[in-house]
């Protein structure tokens, strides 16, 4: 970062900020501790050369990117173990650790089921006795794991699956079976050539009955040879939109055995004799999911940050077009359409990281309770974790597109980061539970609770306590301020939540069956679930900066502020229709909401290198020619085209070969 060498609008731009700028990174990283923490991480690893490349992967093949990926995930998780040594499992706070992943494997690890889900599920879902006896030999790479629940045929309803493990008390052990082409695993990351165990999810069958999906691990390879083992049938999918060295397989049984005690017992069990014994909840077998969905809004969070840092930095550098007449073309950044584009995202990006670790914290308090024994709060962590997961992958998604939109031409470029970043959270919108489907698991949650108003009940869980008060006519009148906003959110996701369910029983009372009723309904369903989302996303961001605003300095504390009425403001303006229909804001009310929204937009410009610079990712993580510190765009680009292959000879053979014979033809 020597500051001779930086672009000189960004001098000017970071001159302008009127926060510091350290003290914005140990916010955005929990503290003084956690940045120094994270920083040392980052420098250990990035000085390790053989973390580097001198080809840039799009130019490998499928086969070598793999390999590069299983050399550097092995360096990598070598570097996590000593790290996270005496470390929890499930620490205090997501990690920081995976953060560095696209500085070193830049695409998706072929580790990183093992390291997330393949752990999670051994630590939630087997008894202290198979803990004993797998958890360390997971920590410590003896075996290496992945979560193979999605087949080819289902991924959605888990109760469709068709893999089946069938007890035999006979020799005390299970066969596996993968009975038609549609029940062969698909999907799960690591499996196709990288894992010799998995947890599998199968149809428990066990003196002649089924007894519904069961998770069980499994062996499917040789510890030494690396060869599947006898009955089992596995490769890899093939090449997706990214994720390419993510290594995701499928996987087939024919009648393979295990013993009966790697089925994961914490919650149901198979006797030696056949007998099932139920779990107090069958919802308890589907506790990664819960837990991957929260640390999947951190995610999210990260990958927008990382774009709107791209975006701002290159918008600064970049000159287009003409303001003013005569004078010299401004920073594109001066554009107030580009200001809109780019703005919510650095506030999305907040927002997100916020509520995200504040549903860390609660899913932390959750679990802590289910090991007592009390499973009271795990329908609200549920229905918060299935809509916050869909409208932050959701929301994300969208704003990254609209980074690489800002970048004009160049944000197209694979090497300025935007692309593959796209392509993690896209795919972030389908896998740990399409995003659809899990709105309308929060949606079945929000209409038992509108029920339970509707029948006098006022006992509700604290994330919707708020529909109590749009139950019946209220005095409330909208305001243009944070909390009137938010009231104004809360009276629409109400009334959408009231209008489902008021849609719902028209059906029902027109003689169709609750199931039609519910599909009948679902797009009204699907909308109450975003808005409630929104309730929460806003409530929460909101909620936490105030709080912080008692310990930050006046000066941050005010851009921090700018931004949550950013963020407001902005989903007031885009959902007015929603709020000129349930609340009572009058058109009247919208122009102020504009010129409210121009005006931060104003106020927040000065600051918006220096905010972009506060989420603190190095070069190497960010592995962007628009978004590097320093700022040399058409430097970067430049170099990065003359890596290019086709460069390293004036003349390509094809020429030769293919196109002179053409154009000779062309000639008689
Ligand atoms: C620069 C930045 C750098 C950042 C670096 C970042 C690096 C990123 C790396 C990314 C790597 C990504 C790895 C990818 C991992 C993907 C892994 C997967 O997809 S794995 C595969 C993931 N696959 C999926 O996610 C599959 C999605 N499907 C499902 O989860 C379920 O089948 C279902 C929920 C849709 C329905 O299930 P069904 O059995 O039909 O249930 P019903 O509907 O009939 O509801 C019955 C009752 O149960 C209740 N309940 C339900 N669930 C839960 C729960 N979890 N808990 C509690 N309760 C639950 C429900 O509320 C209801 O209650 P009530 O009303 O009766 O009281
Ligand atoms: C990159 C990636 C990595 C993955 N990694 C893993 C892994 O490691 N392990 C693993 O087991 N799986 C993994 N998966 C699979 C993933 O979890 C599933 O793809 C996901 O759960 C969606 O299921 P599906 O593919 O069956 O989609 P479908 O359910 O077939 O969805 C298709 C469409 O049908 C709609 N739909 C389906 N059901 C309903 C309904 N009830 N109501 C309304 N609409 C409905 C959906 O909204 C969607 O529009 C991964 C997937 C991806 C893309």
């Amino acid at each position: 970062m020597t500051s001779t060498k930086v672009n000189v609008d960004l001098v000017r731009e970071r001159a302008k900020c009127t926060f510091d700028l350290k003290e914005l990174i140990h916010f955005v990283d929990g503290g003084e501790e956690i940045t120094s923490e994270r920083k040392a991480f980052e420098e250990t690893v990035l000085a390790i050369k053989e973390l580097k490349d001198d080809i840039p992967e799009d130019y490998l093949s499928h086969k070598e990117r793999y390999e590069i990926a299983v050399r550097k995930a092995c360096i990598l998780r070598e570097l996590r173990l000593r790290h996270d040594q005496n470390k929890p499992l499930l620490p205090e706070r997501p990690t920081y650790v995976y953060n560095i992943l696209p500085a070193t494997i830049k695409d998706i690890s072929p580790f990183y089921l093992h390291e997330t889900m393949f752990l999670a599920t051994i630590w939630g879902l087997m008894n202290d006795e198979q803990k004993a006896e797998w958890l360390s030999k997971a920590l410590d790479m003896k075996v290496i794991g992945t979560y193979a629940q999605t087949e080819l045929g289902h991924g959605t309803f888990l109760r469709g699956l068709e893999t089946t493990a069938t007890y035999d008390p006979e020799t005390e052990e299970f066969i596996l079976n993968t009975p038609t082409l549609t029940a062969y695993k698909w999907w799960p990351g690591g499996l196709g050539h990288t894992v010799n165990h998995c947890i599998i999810l199968a149809q428990l069958y066990t003196q002649g009955k089924c007894h519904g999906i069961q998770p069980f691990i499994v062996q499917i390879r040789d510890l030494e040879t690396h060869i599947p083992l006898p009955g089992v049938h596995v490769g890899e999918i093939g090449p997706k939109m990214g994720f390419q060295t993510a290594n995701n397989g499928f996987l087939g049984f024919k009648n393979f055995r295990i013993p009966r005690k790697n089925m994961l017992m914490k919650n149901s069990e198979v006797k030696k004799d056949g007998t099932y014994v139920s779990s107090k909840s069958d919802r308890l077998t589907y506790g990664t999911m819960v837990v991957v969905r929260v640390n999947i809004v951190n995610d999210a969070a990260m990958q927008l940050s990382a774009a709107a840092i791209i975006a701002v930095r290159y918008s600064a550098v970049r000159h287009q077009s003409q303001l003013k007449p005569n004078e010299p073309e401004p920073q594109i950044l001066d554009y107030v359409t580009q200001q809109r584009k780019l703005f919510i995202n650095i506030a999305t990006g907040h927002a997100i990281r916020i509520v995200g670790r504040w549903l860390w914290k609660t899913m932390l308090g959750v679990i802590q309770k289910i090991l007592e024994g009390n499973l009271d709060q795990l329908p609200e962590l549920h229905a918060l974790s299935c809509c916050l997961k869909a409208v932050c992958t959701q929301d994300c998604t969208a704003g990254i597109e609209q980074c690489r939109l800002a970048c004009g031409g160049h944000g197209y470029m694979n090497s300025s980061n935007l692309p593959l970043l796209y392509s993690h959270t896209t795919a972030a919108m389908t896998y740990e539970g399409e995003n659809t489907v899990l709105l309308l698991q929060t949606a079945r949650y929000l209409l038992k609770t509108w029920t339970q108003i509707l029948e006098g009940d006022t006992k509700l869980n604290p994330t919707v306590l708020y529909l109590l008060n749009f139950a019946k006519p209220t005095d409330y009148r909208w305001e243009n301020t944070n909390q009137g906003i938010i009231k104004g959110f809360q009276a629409v996701a109400a009334g959408k939540i009231k209008t489902a369910y008021d849609t719902a029983s028209k059906h029902v009372s027109a003689g169709k069956s609750q199931e039609e009723a519910w599909n009948l309904a679902s797009i009204q369903l699907v909308e109450a679930s975003e808005a409630h989302c929104r309730v929460i996303i806003c409530e929460v961001f909101s909620n936490e900066i105030q709080c912080a605003s008692n310990t930050l300095s006046p000066n941050l504390s005010k851009v921090l502020q700018q931004l949550v009425e950013l963020y407001l403001v902005h989903w007031a303006l885009e959902k007015k229709g929603d709020i000129l229909l349930y609340s009572t804001i009058s058109k009247d009310d919208i122009p102020a909401l504009r010129d409210r929204y121009e005006e931060l937009l104003a106020l927040i410009r000065p600051n918006a290198v220096g905010l972009v610079d506060g989420f603190d990712f190095r070069d190497e993580v960010l592995n962007s020619t628009l978004g590097a510190y320093d700022g040399r765009v058409y430097e970067r680009l430049m170099e990065e085209a003359l890596k290019s292959p086709l460069n390293a000879e004036p003349v390509n053979s094809s020429f030769h070969k293919y196109i002179k014979p053409f154009m000779e033809k062309a000639k008689l």
